[in-house]
């Protein structure tokens, strides 16, 4: 993390619980400059509720959460911000009565951008997401990889500071998976933005993550920089070359060994 990069999203002593359910305790994290920063961890351990909260659709029961979405912001063609938070879920959550491209000018609309602009920009989107040939399709006439392809183009057409992803990939096959792994990174050195991407994939996050954010019991268990050079895929089943111990330390953390996973990854040298 760069830390003289602005805060893109900031969540300090936050807590949360659903009724008599803890969810999020007294939980600090601060994300600064581009870069992906993976929250792991097991099913319940609250990943979506903070996502949630990044994206100001529940609020905190006590502390403070800030994100990067001024007005003031500027995209790079000088129009103004407005919207600067970019979000995708596990499903694409298309209108399912637009085509591909009133989705993309429904994300637009917000910006206030001429007709020209709108046009500009779904125009490039599309082509550097290579899925410009869907523009005039509906959602029901588009594939499953196509429909997060698109949702990834909607997210990304804001020219956000911060992309909020909750599982995206989650519902592709495996070889799906691995190709929109390999569009987000490539896109992103086009377009940098703060990703917080949710999964609960080990291999995925040591795939993905400029950093990992352990989250357990309310709390983050471990904090740890990845700095293995891309591209990182090897061939099924064999272990991330440097990234193995690390891999094997995620691994028994999120086994629910949040007591022993969470000091052997601090003995790794992982900040708490
Ligand atoms: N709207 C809600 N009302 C009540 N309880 C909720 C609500 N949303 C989440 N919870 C509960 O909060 C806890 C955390 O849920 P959350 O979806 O944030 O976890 P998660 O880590 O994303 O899980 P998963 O990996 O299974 O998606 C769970 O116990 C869940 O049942």
């Amino acid at each position: 993390m760069n830390a003289a990069a602005p805060c893109a999203l900031s969540l300090r002593d936050v807590s949360l619980s659903f009724g008599a359910v803890p969810v999020l305790a007294g939980l600090t994290l601060e994300v600064r400059g581009a870069g992906v920063t993976v929250v792991l961890g097991p099913s319940g351990s609250g990943k979506t509720s903070l996502l949630r909260l990044a994206a100001g659709l529940i609020a905190p029961d006590l502390g403070a959460v800030s994100i990067a979405g001024r007005a003031e912001d500027r995209a790079a063609d000088g129009t103004r911000g407005g919207a600067r938070v970019g979000v995708m879920f596990q499903e694409a959550r298309l209108l399912p009565w637009a085509t591909v491209r009133r989705n993309l000018e429904f994300a637009l609309l917000p910006l206030k951008l001429s007709r020209a602009q709108v046009t500009a920009r779904i125009d490039t989107q599309l082509a550097r997401l290579g899925i410009a040939d869907l523009a005039a399709r509906m959602p029901a006439q588009v594939s499953g990889g196509q429909k997060q392809r698109v949702a990834l183009a909607r997210a990304l057409i804001v020219a956000p500071r911060v992309l909020l992803m909750d599982e995206p990939f989650a519902s592709l096959d495996a070889l799906l998976r691995e190709d929109m792994q390999d569009e987000l990174l490539r896109v992103l050195a086009l377009q940098p933005a703060s990703v917080v991407f949710v999964t609960h994939s080990v291999d995925e996050a040591l795939y993905l993550a400029d950093r990992i954010v352990v989250l357990g019991g309310g709390k983050i268990l471990a904090d740890v920089a990845v700095t293995t050079p891309r591209p990182r895929r090897v061939p099924a089943g064999e272990p991330l070359g440097d990234d193995a111990a690390l891999r094997a330390d995620l691994r028994r953390i999120l086994r629910g060994a949040s007591s022993g996973g969470a000091r052997a990854m601090a003995a790794r040298g992982a900040a708490p």
